[in-house]
């Protein structure tokens, strides 16, 4: 199973989203992220991919984890994705060929541009909460072709790392 990250910088009552110029999800709004490589950890993975995608340095020790999200597809897990919340970073966001960043206020999140289960759980994790979520997709690869079915939910959990 892939892992990945998705990290949410939020600045006062706005957060940081990218528009996907590639790759899974194209198109549509996320928190930047991606895919762990080799001999880094996940939090590594999370400043690499925010530094790569959008140009801002955010602080190792401040990222909050704030949730683990399994998407499966037709029953199989395929990406398990750590989700971090940070308020602080340095730099000015800048598009980069992978993605287009964009700040929105916190209660004009864009849901209806993004990945369908991204309503569950994110305003909870805006909100400062932590979440343990699994999402049910059927219909076959790609998973941003696949048609959501069902989640399930466990909020206020605590991660060991
Ligand atoms: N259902 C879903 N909801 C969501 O919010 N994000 C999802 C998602 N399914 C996948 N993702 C995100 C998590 C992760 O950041 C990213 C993985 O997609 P990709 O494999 O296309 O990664 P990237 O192309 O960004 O990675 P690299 O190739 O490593 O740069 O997609």
């Amino acid at each position: 199973m892939i892992e990945g990250t998705l990290c949410f910088v939020v600045d006062d009552d706005e957060v940081l989203l990218i528009e996907k110029r590639r790759g899974l999800g194209e198109g549509w709004y996320n928190g930047p992220g991606g895919k762990r490589e080799d001999g880094e950890t996940i939090r590594e993975c999370a400043v690499r991919e925010t530094r790569e995608e959008v140009g801002i340095d955010v602080d190792t020790p401040a990222l909050s984890k704030a949730g683990e999200l399994t998407f499966r597809l037709d029953g199989d897990p395929q990406i398990h994705c750590h989700v971090f919340r940070t308020h602080r970073f340095d730099g000015d966001p800048r598009p980069s060929e992978e993605a287009r960043p964009k700040w929105f206020a916190i209660d004009e999140v864009p849901y209806d541009r993004m990945w369908e289960d991204d309503r569950h759980w994110l305003p909870g994790v805006l909100d400062g909460r932590t979440v343990d979520g699994t999402f049910h997709f059927e219909g076959g690869e790609p998973l941003d072709e696949a048609d959501f079915v069902d989640y399930d939910i466990e909020w206020d959990v605590s991660f060991d790392e």
